[in-house]
This record gives C-alpha cells, sequence and structure tokens, in this order.
C-alpha cells in the first residue's frame, strides 16, 4: 500500500467523527488534502458543516471542492480540527509547521474543541525532534532571533544547525509574510520548556511544538488504523 493511500485512511477515519452541524477546522497538507477531498464528497451528498482553513492553499482546495467556508472572525469557535503532523509522540506533542502553515494551524486548533491529527505511522517516534523544529520569525531583525532562538535552546539542552527556510531560490514566506527558521536539533529533550523559552522571543511570530492540542490521533500503517486519544 502506498503511502498516499495510508493518508487517505487516516483521513476516513478523521471523517467519521463528523457529524451535520459541525464547525470543523481543516488542516494543511498533502495527509490534510485527503480529507478535504474526502470531506468535499459528504458535502456534496448533503452533510452541512462550516469550516475554517488553516492556510491559503487549503482555502482554496475547499472552496474547489465546494464546502461551506467561514473566517475565525465569523465562527471563532469550531468543534474539530482535522490536521496532519510532522512528528508526534506517545504523548500526543506534535511538531508540526513543514508545510508552512503552522501558525494558522495552532490558532486554529486553539480555537477548536478538539483536534484529531492524521497521519501515515511514520510520523510517529519515541522523541521528539527527528524532524527540524519550524519556528515562525518576523523577517525584521532575523540574525538577532536567530541567535536568540540558539541561546534558548541551549538551555533547554538542543544544539544544532538553524538554517533559514528556502524555497526554489529564495526565502520562503508565511500566509502571513513571516520566514521560517528550521531547527535540526535532532531530539527535543524538554518540549514544554523549550516552547515556553521559544515563545519569549520578541522576534518569534510562533513554533512548531503544538503541546495540549491535540485530542486524538489516527494512525494508518500497513496492518491496519492505530488510534491514540478521543477519535
Ligand atoms: O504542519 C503542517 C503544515 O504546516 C502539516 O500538517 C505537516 O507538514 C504534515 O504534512 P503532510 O501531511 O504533507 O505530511
Amino acid at each position: 500500500m502506498s503511502s498516499e493511500d495510508l493518508k487517505r485512511q487516516a483521513a476516513a477515519r478523521a471523517l467519521e467523527a463528523v457529524t451535520d452541524g459541525m464547525r470543523l477546522g481543516l488542516g494543511t497538507g498533502s495527509t490534510a488534502k485527503h480529507f478535504v477531498e474526502l470531506l468535499g464528497d459528504r458535502v456534496r451528498g448533503g452533510l452541512k458543516v462550516v469550516c475554517v482553513a488553516t492556510s491559503e492553499a487549503t482555502q482554496a482546495q475547499a472552496e474547489g471542492e465546494g464546502i461551506p467556508m467561514s473566517t475565525l472572525d465569523e465562527t471563532p469557535e469550531l468543534d474539530l480540527v482535522v490536521d496532519g503532523a510532522d512528528e508526534l509522540d506517545e504523548q500526543l506533542r506534535l511538531v508540526k509547521g513543514g508545510g508552512g502553515a503552522l501558525l494558522r494551524e495552532k490558532i486554529v486548533a486553539s480555537a477548536s474543541r478538539r483536534m484529531i491529527v492524521i497521519a501515515d505511522d511514520s510520523k510517529k517516534v519515541a522523541t521528539l525532534g527527528k524532524f527540524p523544529l519550524p519556528v515562525e520569525v518576523n523577517p525584521f531583525g532575523l540574525e538577532v532571533t536567530r541567535r536568540q532562538i540558539a541561546a534558548a535552546a541551549a538551555r533547554c539542552g538542543c544544539n544544532g544547525e538553524l538554517t533559514l527556510r528556502q524555497r526554489d531560490g529564495k526565502t520562503f514566506v508565511t500566509d502571513g509574510g513571516h520566514c521560517i527558521i528550521d531547527c535540526h536539533f535532532g531530539v527535543l529533550p524538554q518540549p514544554e520548556a523549550l516552547a515556553d523559552a521559544l515563545v519569549a522571543i520578541p522576534g518569534v511570530v510562533e513554533h512548531g511544538l503544538f503541546i495540549g492540542l491535540a485530542t486524538g490521533v489516527v494512525l494508518a500503517a500497513p496492518g491496519g488504523l492505530i488510534e491514540l486519544g478521543q477519535v
């Protein structure tokens, strides 16, 4: 079975948690894309939902599917967000932002009563940190912020290269107009302490550690689905 098949299976399981009248957050990335496609089928079949997207890309996809869309200003309380992740551990702590949408993803998740993460089982790790931690930063004073991130991370036992994300030979710019520094720490011994240290840095807009947000996880493995938490 291909990795896309696995992602689609996880998305289909998460769709079972969606009921008529729900206010939904729609995640970003290749796994969330499957969920939006499947949701589109259900909406065309009569399901009534209203959705908020976590990125311009997801907004465009959902509109193309004919899914009724709203904004967090119009719909500030959501029932459920379904999103992917770059890494997750047994405690449902996540690393997100590989697709660069971490800020909106976290704002939407924080507005939602539940968050179901969908992924193939390669995303489950014993210790977070193999995937470089994305940190969204203001473009002003980048070098100062980079040094402050390195110092704060070192105090939390994290050392490694910090790289400014590039795309097509240019600095990657998020939907919010910010940059992303990818932190190659290898392992995050104290994710909570690191999260607290990063948000205290003025130039840091948000970081990719999602702690205490995911309520359930659907992992698709070749042998079947694995569920963590409440799905
Ligand atoms: O955090 C994200 C985007 O900012 C994505 O959820 C994450 O990168 C997972 O993507 P994919 O499902 O393509 O592996």
